[in-house]
């Protein structure tokens, strides 16, 4: 037999995932929709589940998602999904004194509502996009603190032109040709987190304004930035959205390159190159991928 005395469990959390509902508000003749994809995982007195078989403390996954479902039912936000989280975190957090911390991930898909004959549909929706918003709650019995993280994800944008990248290091290893004049398109990726707060300072945040400003300063930077590089670029949008939005602690974004490289057509006696260039071969891969996290100096305190 081995001896398992010195092992111990460090960390545990488990819950529901791939929670998915849609919600339908009704106003009048007027509808709406929110759909989303939810996991919900505790912490909390629960290691004996793990090394005594005791599920006497297990609040069970089913009833994670019955949670889930619940909470929809009864919020009049599932719509704004950083509030939404957060009333799943502290239903938990009153109903299970044994549980000490909730975390709440939540992916929103997109129902764009229709245009028919120039007008809005009551009840009818698009799909318009595989972009998504993505937010995480990280709330804490103790001193009940809650981390806020937003998020916009596979936002697929592309730029013909207005993007270069010269000047980069070179040596023995270097085959890369300079471009003064190239296509730049990536998939964003940025997830901004909150000055955490307790709960009720965090109600008041607009995230949902913040959400569309986010959105709003990244494809308008992406599009009229003339960009040296994917960095710089990316550090554009940073600076921004920390300027415009003080609620906001932190910016990461996660840019993949998405490269489309001029055809060959040398050997056809074509011009595709240089200036001439306007047949290009997507690449499925490889990509860059470039990343940064900004936030702001410690302020004056
Ligand atoms: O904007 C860019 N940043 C890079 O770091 C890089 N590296 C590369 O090969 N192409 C590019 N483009």
């Amino acid at each position: 037999m081995s001896d398992n005395s010195n092992i111990y469990i460090k960390h545990a959390r488990y819950g529901k995932d791939l929670v998915r509902i849609m919600r339908v508000y009704k106003e009048g003749n007027v509808q709406h929709c929110t759909e989303l994809t939810v996991r919900l995982l505790l912490e909390g007195d629960i290691n004996t589940s793990y090394t005594k078989a005791d599920n006497s403390v297990i609040v069970t996954t089913d009833t994670c998602k019955n949670t889930v479902n619940v909470v929809a039912k009864r919020s009049d936000h599932v719509d704004n999904i950083e509030v939404f989280g957060q009333e799943i975190s502290e239903h938990v957090l009153k109903q299970y004194a044994h549980i000490s911390a909730a975390f709440v991930d939540i992916i929103k898909h997109k129902w764009t509502r229709l245009i028919v004959d120039g007008k809005p549909h009551p009840h009818s929706f698009v799909r318009d996009g595989e972009d998504i918003q993505t937010a995480s709650i990280q709330h804490y019995r103790a001193g009940d603190q809650i981390n806020v993280t937003s998020g916009l994800d596979k936002l697929l944008v592309l730029k013909t032109t207005g993007s270069a990248f010269h000047g980069f290091y070179t040596d023995e290893y270097t085959t890369l040709v300079p471009s003064w004049d190239r296509i730049f398109s990536t998939s964003v990726d940025a997830k901004w987190t909150f000055v955490s707060k307790s709960g009720a300072a965090l109600r008041k945040v607009d995230f949902k304004a913040i959400h569309a400003g986010v959105k709003k300063i990244t494809c308008d930077t992406f599009a009229t930035d003339d960009s040296a590089s994917v960095q710089a670029t990316l550090y554009l949008m940073q600076q921004q959205i920390l300027a415009k939005f003080p609620a906001v602690a932190d910016i990461s974004y996660s840019l993949p390159n998405k490269h489309y490289v001029g055809v060959d057509m040398s050997k056809l006696n074509i011009d595709n190159a240089g200036k001439n260039t306007s047949v290009y071969h997507p690449q499925a891969d490889p990509s860059g991928l470039i990343t940064a996290v900004a936030g702001r100096k410690s302020s004056k305190l």
